[in-house]
């Protein structure tokens, strides 16, 4: 395994991997990025990753998440689609429960795994790593980890990783070959090809409820949006995901700073997104 060193991602970094839309873009040309998160326990996990998304400026969302969800995510979001169809990339999990998938759902799932587009792969999904086709990036927080390496008899407890979360996360992206962005007060993002990028987070006040879920519809937004670039070369969705985490954070510190330092819930972060994007596309 390679162990290269860490490099923290920069403004500069992530404004190079943003691209605003151009005249001959049009709603599918610019990218659509399919959604299937949420439950009945925890439908406002779609709701902010949806939000998200649309924040980050993708082409169109289509949510194609369990039925009992759709109504809250359109009511939150009436820009969304609910009607399946083509789509640029994929943003799963966040909101599920991997024990309670339906026939119906596990389906879906696993058309989406095998259609060969990127996916962010989050939360109640994290278990279907390895049935991916497309680049792909999963997103645990280290008891997620921990929980996705025990039941691939791979080492690592909760307290391994938050003692090491460079290493832990340099190790899962080999062991299951996939790009891994390991959330946290830093957050670490690698793959298997030694790509190794940090993100030290703004502010605390991220530690919320539902701020995951936020940075799931970032990373979906930018991956629907870079489908060329990942069609071209897998790899740049390691790049991505750590753009959509500075954005993320940088969103976060906006957030907090509209409210002199004091705390941001998650859908602030959400809603504070399209300035950062601004910013980052003027420099
Ligand atoms: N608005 C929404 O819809 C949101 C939806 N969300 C969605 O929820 C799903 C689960 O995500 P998660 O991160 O909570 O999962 P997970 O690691 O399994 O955590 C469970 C562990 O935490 C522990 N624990 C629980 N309470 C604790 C306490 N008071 N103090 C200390 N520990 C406590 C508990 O330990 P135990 O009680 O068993 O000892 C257990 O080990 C996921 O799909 C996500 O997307 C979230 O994003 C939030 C917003
Ligand atoms: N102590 C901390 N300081 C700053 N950011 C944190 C800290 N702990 C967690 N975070 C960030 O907060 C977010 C929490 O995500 P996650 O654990 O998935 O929450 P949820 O499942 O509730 O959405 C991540 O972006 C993570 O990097």
């Amino acid at each position: 395994m390679t162990t290269g060193a860490w490099r923290e991602w920069t403004a500069e970094d992530a404004s190079a991997w943003l691209t605003a839309p151009t005249a001959d873009d049009d709603k599918y040309r610019r990218g659509v990025l399919g959604v299937i998160t949420g439950s009945p326990d925890f439908p406002g996990a779609a709701v902010l990753g949806v939000e998200a998304a649309h924040r980050t400026g993708v082409g169109m969302v289509r949510f194609t998440g369990p039925r009992a969800v759709r109504q809250a995510v359109l009511a939150a979001r009436p820009e969304t689609v609910a009607v399946p169809g083509r789509v640029q990339a994929w943003l799963l999990g966040s909101g599920m429960d991997a024990d309670r998938r339906s026939f119906v759902l596990a389906g879906d799932l696993q058309h989406a795994l095998a259609s060969g587009e990127p996916i962010v792969l989050d939360a109640g999904g994290l278990d279907l790593v390895g049935s991916h086709s497309g680049p792909t990036v999963i997103t645990p927080h280290a008891r997620e980890l921990a929980r996705l390496l025990a039941d691939r008899d791979i080492d690592g407890s909760v307290e391994q990783i938050e003692d090491d979360p460079a290493g832990s996360a340099a190790r899962a992206a080999h062991e299951l070959q996939v790009a891994v962005l390991l959330k946290g007060a830093v957050t670490h993002v690698c793959d298997p090809d030694g790509t190794r990028l940090t993100v030290t987070e703004s502010t605390h006040w991220l530690a919320s409820a539902g701020t995951g879920d936020v940075l799931g519809g970032i990373i979906g937004a930018l991956a629907a949006t870079h489908h060329e670039r990942l069609a071209a070369d897998a790899t740049a969705i390691t790049h991505l995901a750590a753009t959509a985490a500075f954005i993320h954070s940088e969103a976060a510190r906006r957030a907090s700073d509209a409210w002199d330092g004091g705390p941001v819930t998650a859908m602030d972060v959400a809603g504070a997104v399209p300035r950062v994007i601004g910013g980052l596309l003027g420099r």
